[in-house]
């Protein structure tokens, strides 16, 4: 029988290896700890964005349960550049190159260190494909835990976003509302931690890696703030153990059809045209062939079936004019269109 550490016993195991593990016992590890599985946790954590900001906690939650599992975490850093923050400015040329630094980055530590799986956790706009590519590329077990959607700020009645921050500055530039009330919005649009409140890009790649198996089912369309997503985040630590022990690994999971479910996803929930390069470099990673041309395929070819049960969150969404963050109407919803 194989056993569960079959990559990190090169560094682990025989006398040779004993400064490395005199390195790892600095760390934490005991004797008995040599034979178990290492299993990096890719924390992007940070505080350059509300999308980050959460999810430190999850990490250390998903931390807990892969030593309950039976595993050793190691818990690693990525980096993260908010498009929010950065958009309109000279920064911006950094955002789409940030997506490989993060890949480039999980890929060296999992590569570098022998680990025997990886638990990326990510919440904002590059950080999420990121991670997917890194997962896709060295094919071994993983898991995508997403940090959680923000909760709607209120201003006089109305849910508020980020976009109602964008949109605040159109109005006041044409002389609807006047300063205080745009400064009102800019003060309440983002109330707590997660990421951007509606389908726009980590909502949208949260749900893709739902579809394709890489998240846990339902995982997708919790809040950050919310016990359940912290739960979520043990729970997977708690899957991606046992897929060592299966040797389950990403690429028998992100198929041909995985994509096309993904693609079939984007479509029925309006989501973000992101998702089109962030699909197309996954799949690349994967060596999954897709082109931008089956996109258009899969637009026409989703039909009624998956249209009908997501149209009855995107009919939700349309009520309260599509541009809100998730109530808890919205994530039942979309908990009803999951199943
Ligand atoms: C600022 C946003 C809304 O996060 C944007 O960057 C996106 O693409 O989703």
């Amino acid at each position: 029988m194989m056993s569960d550490n079959r990559r990190s016993k090169t560094v682990t195991q025989g006398v040779q290896r004993s400064p490395n593990r005199a390195l790892l016992r600095g760390v934490g590890f005991g004797d008995e700890d040599f034979d178990k599985p290492i299993v990096g946790v890719a924390n992007a954590h940070s505080t350059i964005t509300p999308c980050n900001i959460g999810i430190g906690a999850l990490a250390a939650r998903a931390e807990a349960a892969l030593k309950a599992a039976g595993a050793m975490p190691q818990m690693f850093g990525t980096i993260t550049i908010s498009d929010g923050i950065s958009m309109g400015t000279g920064g911006m040329k950094y955002s789409l190159v940030s997506r490989e630094v993060i890949a480039d980055s999980i890929e060296t530590v999992c590569q570098g260190q022998s680990l025997d799986g990886v638990l990326a956790l990510g919440g904002c706009d590059k950080n999420m494909p990121g991670a997917m590519i890194a997962i896709a590329r060295m094919n071994i077990p993983a898991i995508f835990v997403y940090g959680g959607t923000i909760k709607p700020g209120h201003y006089q009645g109305r849910d508020l976003t980020i976009m109602s921050a964008f949109e605040a500055v159109g109005q006041y530039t044409v002389h609807k509302i006047d300063a205080q009330e745009l400064l009102e919005i800019e003060r309440r649009a983002c109330p707590g931690a997660g990421s951007c409140g509606g389908m726009y890009t980590a909502n949208t790649m949260s749900s893709i890696f739902e579809a394709m198996g890489m998240s846990l089912p339902y995982s997708s369309t919790m809040a950050a703030e919310d016990e359940e997503k912290a739960e979520s985040a043990a729970q997977s630590a708690e899957v991606l153990v046992n897929a060592i022990k299966k040797q389950i690994l990403p690429r028998r999971i992100l198929t041909r059809q995985a994509f096309e479910n993904a693609i079939a996803v984007a479509m029925a929930v309006g989501g973000s045209t992101n998702a089109v390069l962030h699909l197309l470099a996954i799949a690349h990673a994967a060596q999954v062939p897709l082109t931008i041309d089956d996109f258009e395929t899969m637009r026409a070819r989703a039909g009624t079936v998956r249209f009908e049960a997501v149209g009855t969150l995107c009919r939700h969404r349309s009520a309260s004019g599509g541009r809100h963050s998730p109530s808890d109407e919205d994530i039942a919803c979309a908990r009803r269109v999951a199943r």
